[in-house]
């Protein structure tokens, strides 16, 4: 069920999954309605649809980054199923009993067009994420310098944030999922071709996402699987609720700091010509590969503003978050280990605060 106009061009409808929490529509604004300022400044989700960010970008197609995007090499990585969930490399190695969700590769664009080929007969899916570097072509670096930085530089001086942190580089399969987390940074995320639906629920749905506890590989993302939630486990998703924005091509959605996130590659109705210069099209398994519609996107990751001086109460749901965050890194290092947070927890909460 979903309230409000849904945006209906350019995706196949049948590629959006059906889950169980309600949806509403995230607000879809021109740059220069006053509304997307107001809205930005109040930390609240919205898609700004002419700012021209990444116009420069949008010519990107497989051809032109096989071209221009240099001999560097690029993080992609594998996924059994189309989910994507992201680790950490580190905590992963701490605990061994950890089944590790996708594993990661490091190729060149060219080996990353070799897999996107072979892997259409495969199992597996594959999805490309790497930070836009120095080690990119004159090309590459002559767009980025195009990239409408009056526009976001304003916003980013009027609300306070620290410096860009990275734009990441997205390439993804149609129908790849990144499910649902929180980063702890401002994001203006751009779509560059296809399109992708976004599933965004505020920062105060924290009881009901059940994140993955601060020291565990998958911190900050959720447990639960929309596709088949666990409600013995996480009874509290039933109250769940998004908003949700399909973006195309030029769209610019902002993602507030710890706002939760899905994020999916839809099946696009007009396929992308890819214009892939004498890419050997026999691939080592001897098929003729087309290449198989990809996504994407480049996403602007902002450090936060500086905590306000003087704490208003009642606190916001991000700070509350914050704070857990901190009490539960403070316990696991008090306590030497993240194993007996739960319990320390319990024996402070059960039967005194409860
Ligand atoms: C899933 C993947 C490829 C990944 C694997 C391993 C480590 C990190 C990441 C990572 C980080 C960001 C994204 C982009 C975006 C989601 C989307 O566009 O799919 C998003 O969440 C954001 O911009 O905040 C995607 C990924
Ligand atoms: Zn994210």
């Amino acid at each position: 069920m979903s309230y409000g106009k849904r945006r209906r061009t350019g995706y196949d409808p049948a590629s959006i999954q059906e889950y169980t929490f309600p949806i509403e529509n995230i607000p879809r604004l021109s740059a220069r309605d006053p509304e997307v300022y107001r809205l930005i400044q109040a930390s609240r989700p919205v898609v700004i649809s002419d700012s021209g960010l990444i116009n420069s970008a949008l010519k990107w197609n497989l051809g032109y980054l096989q071209e221009n995007l240099g001999d560097g090499s690029f993080h992609v990585y594998g996924s059994k199923d189309n989910r994507f969930k992201y680790y950490d490399e580190k905590r992963a190695k701490q605990c061994k009993s950890f089944p590790k969700p996708v594993k990661r590769y490091e190729v060149s664009f060219n080996d990353f067009l070799k897999m996107l080929m072979e892997k259409k007969n495969t199992r597996e899916r594959i999805y490309l994420q790497q930070m836009l570097n120095e080690s990119v072509g004159q090309e590459i670096v002559k767009d980025y310098v195009d990239f409408n930085w009056d526009w976001v530089g304003r916003i980013q001086n009027e609300q306070g944030w620290g410096p860009l942190s990275s734009n990441l580089l997205l390439i993804g399969l149609e129908g790849n999922i990144t499910p649902v987390h929180y980063d702890e940074q401002e994001n203006f995320f751009s779509q560059i071709s296809g399109y992708k639906r976004c599933l965004l629920f505020s920062p105060d749905q924290f009881e009901n996402l059940y994140p993955h506890p601060v020291a565990h590989p998958c911190d900050r993302q959720s447990q639960v699987d929309f596709s088949k939630p666990d409600f013995e486990r996480f009874p509290k998703f039933r109250n769940a609720r998004a908003m949700e924005a399909i973006v195309g091509p030029g769209d610019v959605l902002y993602i507030p700091m710890y706002w939760w996130h899905q994020v999916e590659s839809l099946k696009s109705l007009s396929p992308i010509d890819h214009k892939l210069r004498d890419f050997s099209t026999t691939t080592s398994s001897g098929s003729s590969g087309d290449i198989p519609p990809v996504t994407v996107s480049v996403n602007f990751w902002y450090r936060a503003a500086p905590l306000p001086a003087t704490v208003k109460f009642p606190i916001s749901a991000q700070q509350r978050v914050s704070v857990m965050r901190n009490i539960e890194k403070l316990l696991a290092s008090a306590l030497g280990s993240a194993d007996e947070v739960g319990k320390l927890l319990s024996t402070m909460v059960d039967g005194r605060y409860n």
